[in-house]
């Protein structure tokens, strides 16, 4: 709560400056209120003409009181939801910066980090904003000033134990639920792992991804039981972890007996003539006040749950700001070699080691294919050279300058590169080819030049936006592109990068989804796609492979094999035998099959 009342100012003075006026307006107005019906009771009670300028100073004070009620309330509330706004917004956006700042994504490996995200968008918290905690805070300060303010009429009225002993019996309650509040807030924020997996299973049902696997295997009953069970477990859980009914029971019975050894004497008092009504009056109306010191319900819950998205997100907007990458510029880079020597790298958290010893050499302006068993870590070598990641060992060198030299912007300038899980993004087509050079205006010439590279070109005549079609089925205006051509709009991205300047062009199995004739007019354009650059391919497909000027076999961690096509298949290794296997005739194993 303290990190969220810090940032208030810096992210909007005049707001939290109105904001604090309003609420000390509020207060002045809870604390008059028990002093106007005070001086209305003195004033009537003491009868005669002299009456009058008493009533009206009564009525005065009530007026002051309801017009602050009347006219400052509203303007508080709106003030303080326009400043939970932009407290939403702020934190949104720094969380945004924070987690794409670092150069490399090692930080979302790390579970510590990925926690720190995922409460800093609050889903951890249910989908509580920090903005709803500006809204709970201005009500609250408010009502805990106000309850000071009944504590000094109290005093002053009656007497100043009655302050002390009906505002410490709040306080104490106060501070039990409070504490039972924050546990709460904690367990939710930590989730159990049953709400953990309940969540799961409702992304499940609700999200598009799992929605035809989810039809097609009949799995909606298996999903609904098993959320309702993990769902209310897990709320059971909770419930266990926070209420304490013991404590709530002594809290309840605390407060009561503190009003009535403060009401008893008072009553006793006036009833002799020791306390005349006015002060009576005041002092029933300042015992009401005081309740704010305790359990002021919803707001605190609020104000607790909405702000502990907070931390998390001044920890997300700070990373990575610490983290310098080199200063030298990569433009033209590679212009003799990109080289990996003695490279060794797990990925982050206690994982064994995917590259240990890897040793290769890229001469610029060749091509290389990657090839070896699943997980052999292929794809791995890519996202170092990317600088997605770096070697715990060992240096990826480009040039001869580790990579670390290089201005990281400036060398992914040099890359292009179409990722296995590339993604599917709902903008544009003209967007999602231009998203390879983001810095180059995608103009009509420009995708279109790319998309003929990709084997893209073609399909959005048949939309009536062109190239500024919209790819989401989710928008009615909308178009969804098949796996095939997904893939083909990746490459031409990738081509769109190559053809404003990127020097290195990195495809991972870029063929997986194109039909037969995609596929060979791809290999038909490649030597124009590849001309002057150096490319890395990595495929299982050996079509794919062969197109390449060299090529390696990576196997436990490191290059088991490298050279032509030819050279390779003479030495009769691992690459040799994975040749044979593909290009076995697949008619002579099914014809056996038919036979039987
Ligand atoms: N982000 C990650 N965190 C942890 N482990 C990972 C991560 N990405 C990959 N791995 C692991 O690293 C190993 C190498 O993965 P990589 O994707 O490089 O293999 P690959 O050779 O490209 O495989 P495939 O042919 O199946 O695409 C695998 O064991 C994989 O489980």
């Amino acid at each position: 709560m303290l990190t969220l009342v810090r940032q208030l100012p810096r992210i909007s003075g005049g707001l939290t400056a109105a904001l604090i006026m309003l609420i000390a307006v509020q207060v002045a107005a809870s604390v008059l209120l028990p002093l106007a019906a005070g001086q209305l009771v003195a004033a009537l009670t003491g009868g005669g003409p002299s009456a009058m300028p008493g009533v009206l100073l009564g009525l005065t004070l009530f007026s002051c009181v309801l017009l602050s009620d009347v006219v400052f309330d509203p303007i508080r509330a709106m003030t303080s939801a326009r400043l939970g706004t932009a407290v939403d917004g702020a934190m949104t956006q720094r969380t945004v910066e924070g987690a794409m700042r670092p150069a490399g994504v090692a930080h979302l490996d790390d579970s510590a980090v990925a926690d720190q995200i995922e409460r800093a968008r609050a889903i951890g918290l249910g989908g509580y904003p920090p903005g709803q905690a500006v809204i709970a805070l201005a009500g609250l300060v408010p009502l805990r000033l106000g309850a000071v303010g009944s504590g000094v009429v109290l005093a002053v009225a009656g007497h100043w134990w009655m302050s002390v002993v009906l505002g410490a019996a709040w306080a104490i309650t106060g501070h039990w639920q409070q504490r039972e509040v924050e546990r709460s807030v904690s367990a939710h924020g930590a989730q159990t792992a049953e709400l953990r997996r309940a969540a799961y299973l409702r992304d499940l049902a609700v999200t598009a991804p799992a929605a035809k696997e989810v039809r097609l295997f009949g799995m909606h009953s298996w999903i609904l039981e098993r959320f309702t069970a993990a769902w209310w477990d897990g709320m059971v859980q909770l419930r266990r972890a926070t209420t304490n009914w013991r404590l709530h029971s002594i809290a309840i019975l605390l407060v009561l007996i503190a009003h009535a050894a403060v009401l008893l004497p008072l009553g006793f008092a006036a009833a002799h003539g020791d306390l005349p009504a006015d002060q009576l009056a005041e002092a029933l109306q300042a015992m009401l006040g005081l309740w704010a010191f305790g359990y002021t319900g919803d707001l605190v819950w609020m104000l607790h749950i909405s702000s502990a998205s907070v931390p998390a997100a001044v920890a997300v907007s700070g990373l990575g700001v610490a983290a310098t990458g080199g200063s030298r510029d990569a433009e033209g880079s590679p212009r003799a070699e990109i080289r990996f020597e003695r490279v060794r790298f797990a990925y982050p958290g206690d994982r064994p080691a995917v590259l240990d010893g890897l040793d290769l050499v890229i001469p610029a302006g060749s091509s290389l294919a990657i090839v070896g068993d699943n997980g052999a870590g292929k794809s791995t070598i890519t996202k170092l050279l990317a600088g997605l990641y770096t070697p715990d060992s060992g240096q990826v060198l480009v040039d001869g300058y580790p990579l670390g030299d290089y201005e990281p912007a400036s060398w992914r300038r040099q890359l292009a590169m179409v990722f296995q899980d590339f993604v599917h993004y709902p903008f544009s087509i003209r967007d999602n080819i231009g998203f390879g050079r983001v810095e180059a205006p995608p103009t009509d010439e420009r995708v279109a030049e790319a998309a003929r590279l990709g084997g893209f070109l073609g399909v959005e005549a048949d939309l009536a936006d062109g190239w500024d079609a919209r790819l989401s089925a989710e928008y009615t205006d909308g178009t969804e592109l098949s796996g095939g051509q997904w893939q083909r709009l990746a490459l031409s991205r990738a081509l769109f990068a190559v053809r404003q300047g990127a020097q290195v062009l990195v495809l991972d199995e870029p063929t997986a989804h194109l039909d037969v004739q995609a596929e060979h007019d791809l290999y038909a354009r490649f030597l124009e796609i590849t001309a002057g650059i150096t490319t890395i391919l990595v495929s299982h497909r050996f079509a794919t492979v062969r197109l390449a000027d060299r090529i390696a076999v990576v196997r436990s961690g490191r290059i088991s094999e490298y050279g032509t096509h030819e050279e390779l298949l003479a030495a009769g290794g691992r690459y040799a035998r994975m040749f044979r296997i593909q290009s076995e005739p697949f008619a002579a194993k099914g014809g056996t099959r038919r036979a039987h």
